[in-house]
């Protein structure tokens, strides 16, 4: 049976609100449970839509999920299934359970140095766990796709100009690489149907921040690779020190530049990407064509990005401002592989989807700090594991207490809240229940895909029933790098 989204009243809407789905049909989330997955699923329970997450939680924590549906005023349904893409068996029961009119797949690994150092580990998970999912999408004929794909997949810029969706490829890692495989492969599909498929693959650049409540953020296994979780566990106090990864690069202050984006912008870029594929999943209903003449919208990148610069030394400046005081940072060598700078052009994404990122740097930093501060060790559910520290965490921390070479000392005592200002979430149409003889509570949790019918049980009892399932972290995003002397943005950039 076909799904569609439901045409909303008219082609000219402009589908910024709510994007309405047939009664009976859910949208699909995979690695719903992660940073940017969470941040994407309040933006959509706000809207009052029913949300199927489907998530192995080997690098998120369910925790996520409850925050999320609190801060969504608990509009909207959410049902969770702890699966792994890569068995494809416990995915097709889940797709028994529901009939999906879209799906947002955020899951997969993400770790760029380990994706050299386990490079089947990535492929499998990351392009054999999405084969597996657009399998069955085109099996219960679904057809409507949005991908987390990353700056990653531009590689090295060719200069320092904003980066164009058609800019060429060449992902320089294990990581990147199957961001673009994954896109070569979207593409192969949606030509090999055509006029059937509506995919948006969204290029991320450097997602940062948190919910402005501070209710969720995100909470990275271990040593974080990125600078921002980094910094915020040096402002937090459970590391020592901000290594800069060199000071002498074409850029203005000499520091790595890059395209930082607030999580909830990068959320929104979902609802955005969601709407456009409604007016088109409308357009099957219709006489609306796309440009081109076709009658779906085929596969189509965009990137999400501010298309503004800021250096490390800016971060750690604003970083520093949010928590009161300022943060102890050295220099060190450069990063092998990293840039000088990378800047979204984000002209396509703001003309299609009418789409633009909106919060300040200095709202990155508060809302960070705010979710560091509240959530010293990231979700509950980790407590335990951040507590004890790793052999690798406190070997490195042993070496940094010893370095002098810093800016200054941190001090924890002395930390700051920003003010909190309460969240807002969108008002939106609230969607009738998938099940209507369950009860509906604060999170309907289906656990156990096992069975062909839904279980649901309770919150309390979600971890005694998620046993174990291996493998898959979930996604998140990417990135990539532009300048600007510090505190003063440069929109697009210079070198590189
Ligand atoms: O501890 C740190 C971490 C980072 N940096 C610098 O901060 C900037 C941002 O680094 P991130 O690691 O936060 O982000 P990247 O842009 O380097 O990495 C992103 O882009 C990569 C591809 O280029 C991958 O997609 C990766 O997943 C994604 O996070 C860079 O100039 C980097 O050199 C530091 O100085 N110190």
């Amino acid at each position: 049976m076909p799904h569609h989204i439901r045409p909303a009243t008219s082609v000219s809407d402009p589908l910024t609100s709510s994007p309405h789905l047939p009664e009976q049909d859910a949208i699909l989330v995979t690695g719903g449970a992660g940073f940017i997955g969470s941040h994407t699923v309040v933006q959509l329970l706000s809207l009052g839509l029913r949300l199927v997450i489907v998530d192995n939680l080997c690098n998120s924590s369910e925790e996520a999920l409850h925050r999320a549906l609190e801060l969504a005023g608990n509009k909207g349904e959410l049902f969770f299934h702890k699966v792994d893409l890569l068995d494809g068996a416990a995915l097709e029961k889940v797709f028994e359970l529901y009939t999906f009119s879209a799906c947002i797949h955020f899951a997969g690994l993400k770790a760029v140095g380990e994706s050299s150092q386990i490079p089947i580990g990535y492929y499998q998970t990351n392009v054999t766990g999405t084969l597996n999912l657009l399998q069955l999408l085109q099996r219960y004929n679904c057809r409507n796709f949005i991908f987390s794909s990353s700056a990653t997949v531009y590689g090295l810029p060719s200069s320092t100009d904003p980066i164009r969706e058609d800019a060429s490829l060449g992902a320089l890692n294990p990581y990147g690489r199957t961001k673009q495989y994954i896109e070569e492969i979207l593409r192969d599909i949606a030509n090999s149907e055509p006029n059937q498929w509506n995919i948006i693959m969204l290029r991320y650049f450097n997602p940062v921040g948190a919910h402005e409540s501070g209710r969720i953020g995100e909470d990275p296994n271990g040593i974080p690779n990125n600078l921002m979780p980094f910094v915020a566990q040096v402002a937090i106090g459970r590391r020592p020190v901000i290594n800069v990864f060199g000071n002498d690069y074409e850029t203005p202050d000499g520091t790595g530049v890059r395209d930082y984006i607030h999580i909830v912008d990068l959320a929104r870029g979902h609802v955005a990407a969601l709407n456009k594929i409604q007016s088109f999943s409308m357009g099957a209903h219709t006489s609306v064509h796309n440009s081109n003449g076709t009658k779906s919208l085929g596969c189509v990148p965009y990137n999400l990005g501010s298309g503004i610069g800021y250096s490390v030394m800016d971060m750690i400046e604003s970083m520093s401002k949010a928590v009161g005081r300022q943060l102890p940072y050295r220099v060190i060598e450069r990063r092998l592989g990293d840039v000088a700078l990378c800047v979204a052009d984000p002209t396509l994404s703001a003309h299609d989807l009418d789409w633009r990122a909106e919060k300040t740097l200095q709202d990155m930093c508060n809302d960070l700090w705010r979710w560091q501060i509240q959530n010293p060790n990231g979700y509950e559910a980790r407590v335990a594991t951040a507590a004890s520290g790793t052999e690798e965490e406190d070997e490195e921390e042993g070496t940094l207490r010893e370095d002098s070479d810093v800016a200054s000392v941190a001090s924890t005592s002395s930390a700051s809240l920003p003010e909190t200002s309460p969240s807002t979430p969108t008002p939106g149409e609230l969607a009738p229940s998938v099940f209507a003889s369950l009860p509906v509570t604060l999170l309907p949790i289906i656990s156990t895909i096992a069975k062909p019918a839904p279980v649901m049980i309770s919150a309390e009892s979600l971890k005694a029933v998620t046993a174990a399932t291996p493998l898959v972290k979930p996604v998140v995003a990417t990135q990539v790098p532009v300048v600007s002397p510090a505190g003063s943005p440069a929109r697009g950039a210079t070198a590189c």
